[in-house]
């Protein structure tokens, strides 16, 4: 914006002008002599002014048509038919959001497709029997979820070779049906294999891992609505419980055929001896990234020695050795995957299976960031909740999930809420585990519209009901944001869902530059492995 330049001021600039290469003096020859040198900048608009020419800036051109990126300048929208060249530079819309000035504004990467990337490139003809599913398991999955009858992309390329006894990583985004991938296969495999003997202690035949008891909890529900018609138990044992807790829970289903389990719970499990992995014939990771960081590193490694890893199909075939197939699963593989891979097993063992829109933005939700000052925050997100609120919805549908980086600021945000009279439900990590279950499948039901949640909520949990994620706190990796914005825009989603993000650190702007970069290219986010695959670098 130009600014209004006082008028003794251009009357000075226009003198000075006269002559515009010499020094200028503006005292008598016997003083100490100022210099006053006229910018080029200033000396040609001061030109034009005289000359009466217009400002050589281009005018803007709005072309017509669906947009890939809608930007508040509309001279950095980009439009749907076009992508960016991989080497290409362009101006982003989030250029220069470091700086203060840059309050106020903000862009969306438009949704592009109305279906989610999973169903596409399928036929009409696909079907679970096709993919080696036995009779009684189609039915039991027709029993458990009748509108499941078409396999999604990923689960027509993992169901296959698991059925084969393959030790398997599969990546694939959010919300594209990877539970069933390796809850089908599993219940098949433990079905066809007997128990050898009788343990003394509970000794499940399969087992999945996971990061969080919300997690836990609802992978058991979905196995056990499956495994119920097929006769068999499945049980989960959730952290955050001493030792009388774990017993008790142990004590309910001694018998239970699969255990989906916390790996800290376990642990504590198998180092009492409550439990014995001794029968494994299945084994998961599933959102294998965060199992294999260091918070739960140690802990998995101590429960991967307990168990025996197949090292291929051939393995699985001996009797009397029993050993177990391993499945890693997951919607975001940092760089470097391999080697922490290698921590688990040997990569050369497993069948990777990736999908085309691994770590890429999702094209079929809107996601809108918004550059704000720290204390206009709450202000935004009150309207926010206050214009979704007067929306019509129907029941249990078009709820809201709003993330924040810290358990503090959970509290806090909930108490300005219940200010407003905003009813909400809050989920943190440093609530006890008493005052913590149920809230998610409380919120999943429909009890309240709005979650406030840190990322405890972002991996895995499933939320077709959910049409608005906020990111009042900006995610602090990319992993998370695909994680969080993962939660709607889901396979079954009753609604379309959308993104918003506040951005106001400086290093919020890195991670949004690098989102919009990527989304006008078309291309995975940085940072990601790009082919999880990768064979590992050779030692020296
Ligand atoms: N073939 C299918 N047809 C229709 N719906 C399906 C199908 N497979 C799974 N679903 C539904 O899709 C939703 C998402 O599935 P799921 O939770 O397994 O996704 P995910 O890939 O594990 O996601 P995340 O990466 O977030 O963990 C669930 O509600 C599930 O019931």
């Amino acid at each position: 914006m130009a600014l209004a330049r006082p008028t003794w001021l251009l009357l000075l600039t226009d003198r000075l002008l006269q002559a515009p290469r010499r020094i200028l003096s503006v005292r008598g020859p016997e003083e100490a002599l100022p210099v006053v040198r006229i910018p080029r900048a200033l000396q040609r608009r001061q030109a034009q002014r005289r000359s009466g020419c217009q400002s050589t800036k281009r005018p803007v051109l709005v072309r017509p048509g669906p947009l890939l990126v809608s930007a508040r300048r509309p001279e950095l929208n980009q439009p749907a038919r076009l992508t960016l060249g991989r080497w290409e530079c362009a101006t982003l819309a989030s250029r220069g959001w470091r700086h203060r000035r840059a309050h106020g504004d903000y862009f969306s990467i438009e949704r592009a497709q109305r279906d989610m990337p999973a169903l596409r490139h399928l036929s009409s003809h696909d079907s679970f029997a096709d993919l080696g599913l036995e009779p009684r398991v189609l039915r039991a999955l027709h029993d458990a979820a009748p509108e499941v009858v078409r396999p999604t992309s990923v689960q027509s390329r993992t169901i296959p070779p698991l059925l084969r006894g393959h030790n398997l990583l599969c990546a694939a985004e959010t919300g594209s049906g990877k539970t069933l991938s390796y809850i089908l296969p599993l219940l098949q495999r433990i079905l066809d294999r007997p128990v050898l003997d009788i343990h003394r202690v509970p000794a499940p035949r399969g087992l999945v891992l996971v990061p969080s008891r919300e997690l836990a909890e609802q992978v058991q529900a979905v196995a056990q609505s499956l495994g119920s018609s097929l006769g068999l138990q499945v049980q989960e044992l959730g952290g955050g419980h001493g030792m009388r807790k774990i017993r008790l829970q142990l004590s309910k289903q001694p018998s239970a055929h699969v255990l989906v389990a916390t790996p800290g719970a376990l642990w504590k499990a198998l180092k009492s001896q409550l439990m014995s992995l001794e029968q494994l014939s299945f084994m998961v990771l599933d959102e294998a990234d965060t199992l294999l960081d260091e918070s739960f590193l140690d802990l998995v490694d101590n429960i991967l020695e307990k168990s025996h890893i197949a090292q291929d199909p051939a393995d699985l075939e001996d009797p009397f050795n029993p050993k177990a197939q391993l499945v890693l699963v997951g919607a975001t593989f940092p760089e470097g995957v391999s080697y922490l891979l290698s921590k688990v097993g040997s990569p050369g063992s497993l069948t990777t299976i990736t999908t085309s829109q691994l770590h890429c933005i999702m094209p079929h939700v809107r996601q809108t960031f918004l550059r704000l000052k720290g204390a206009e925050k709450v202000a935004e997100l009150l309207q926010i909740l206050k214009q979704h609120d007067k929306e019509e919805k129907p029941a249990a549908s078009g709820t809201v999930l709003v993330f924040c980086n810290s358990s503090s600021t959970i509290n806090w945000l909930g108490y300005i809420l219940d200010d407003h009279k905003i009813k909400h439900l809050r989920l943190q990590g440093q609530m006890p585990a008493s005052m913590r279950a149920g809230i998610f499948q409380c919120f999943q039901k429909g009890c309240q519209d709005i979650l406030l949640c840190t990322d405890i909520a972002s991996r895995g949990l499933d939320s077709t009901h959910v049409e608005l994620v906020v990111n009042y706190d900006f995610p602090l990796t990319l992993q998370d944001y695909i994680h969080r914005a993962g939660r709607v825009g889901r396979l079954g989603s009753q609604v379309p869902g959308a993104v918003v993000s506040f951005v106001t650190h400086p290093w919020d702007v890195s991670l949004v530059q690098k989102i919009e970069l990527a989304a006008r290219r078309r291309r995975s986010l940085p940072g990601l492995a790009s082919s999880v695959g990768e064979p590992l670098p050779q030692e020296a």
